[in-house]
């Protein structure tokens, strides 16, 4: 088993990542501070992993609520019903919640956490690998609008992430291969030794072989962690992680959150910033070509749709949270390892990489 520790002064948490360990709750039933606790999970996950996960519960007061399967599902209507749950269940704000799930259920029951009581305890249990590479880890927390990704949300660090590798085997291989897009991004962020590991792995990861899965999970949340402490609440640094995102979120949106999933618009969207910052003479083209092949060797895709227009795509970029006053701020690449904010990105350019 690794851990990883996200140090956040009062506020820090373990990160555990190995098999067995759902199973092992003496380990992470310490994380849990009062008696009351609700399992948020959805229809797919909760009859795979709930009963496991409640014999660890034995002893405590705790009821579970289900949200539909999808990212459709990561709404405003689905955090008033949680909350509506943890009223109903009594909850006092010793509370915990548990996020039994991926990305779209850690998100939206941690943002229900921040809410209730304006902050309750959490705990996430990622069993997605993109939930265990990324979002159980750093506290962004919130749901998507019709307008735009991730748009309502809270920072509210979890107590404890229990990364159980034991249940990737459930897992098809299409979100598989998407979490795979967000280990990648580490690296090319900021970690080119991490970058020509994965590159000499990619088969063996592809194959989900254990050793490396563990060791790739690792490296990647060690490196966010890092990111994090040192940024919690993105005045800075913490942009970098968005690589590609400014891009994968307007596919998302535009595709109204069932068409492609967000690792893919990931990897679709580090592809264009890779583009653009070679168009904008940041970044060489080999290095381009390399991400390029990574993304494609995992089973990526590299190239967006056609079925949305650039100009709509474009509409959906001004609403990004890292723009200000009207001003395209994007994450742009200098190759791999490197990444950087940049400010006032001309619309013309992003234009002609979406065209
Ligand atoms: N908070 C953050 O820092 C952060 C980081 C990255 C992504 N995200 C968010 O995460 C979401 C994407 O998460 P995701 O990719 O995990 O998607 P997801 O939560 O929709 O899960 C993917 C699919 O896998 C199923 N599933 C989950 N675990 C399973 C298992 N063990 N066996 C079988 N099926 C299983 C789910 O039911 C779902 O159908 C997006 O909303 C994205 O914005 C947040
Ligand atoms: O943790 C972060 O910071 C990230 O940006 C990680 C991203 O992979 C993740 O998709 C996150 O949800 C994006 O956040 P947002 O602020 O762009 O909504
Ligand atoms: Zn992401």
């Amino acid at each position: 088993m690794e851990t990883v520790d996200v140090d956040l002064a009062g506020r820090s948490y373990p990160v555990w990542i190995g098999p067995g360990l759902i199973a092992d709750s003496a380990r992470w039933r310490a994380a849990i501070r009062g008696r009351h606790v609700l399992v948020v999970s959805n229809t797919t996950v909760a009859p795979l992993y709930l009963d496991a996960l409640a014999k660890g519960l034995d002893g405590l007061h705790w009821s579970s609520y289900l949200i539909g399967d999808g990212e459709i599902h990561k709404t405003f209507a689905n955090v008033e019903r949680v909350l509506e749950a943890l009223g109903e269940f009594g909850a006092t704000r010793d509370a915990c919640v548990i996020a039994l799930g991926g990305g779209v259920v850690g998100d939206l029951a941690g943002f229900a956490a921040a809410c209730w009581m304006r902050g309750i305890d959490f705990i996430q249990v990622p069993t997605t690998l993109l939930a265990m590479v990324d979002s159980s880890v750093g506290g962004k927390t919130g749901v998507n609008l019709p307008v735009g990704k991730n748009l309502a949300g809270a920072f509210h660090q979890p107590r404890a992430v229990v990364a159980d590798i034991d249940v990737l085997t459930t897992l098809p291989q299409r979100e598989y291969r998407a979490g795979l897009a967000e280990v990648v991004k580490g690296a090319a962020i900021g970690d080119p030794d991490f970058f020509a590991w994965l590159e000499a792995h990619a088969d063996e990861l592809a194959a989900r072989e254990a050793a490396p899965l563990i060791e790739a999970i690792a490296r990647k949340c060690r490196y966010k962690a890092g990111v994090v402490a040192r940024d919690e609440t993105e005045q800075g640094e913490r942009a970098l992680l968005n690589l590609g995102h400014t891009f994968g979120h307007a596919l998302e949106t535009a595709g109204n959150y069932s068409e492609i999933l967000h690792g893919e618009g990931v990897a679709i969207g580090m592809v264009l910033a890779a583009h653009l910052s070679e168009r904008l003479g940041m970044s060489p083209g080999g290095d381009t070509a390399r991400l390029v092949a990574l993304l494609q060797r995992l089973g990526l895709p590299t190239e967006p749709s056609k079925a949305h227009a650039a100009s709509r795509l474009l509409e959906l970029m001004r609403l990004d949270k890292k723009n200000t006053a009207g001003t395209l701020r994007l994450i742009l690449w200098r190759g791999i390892g490197k990444a950087q904010i940049v400010s006032g990105v001309a619309e013309a350019d992003v234009l002609a990489v979406l065209a």
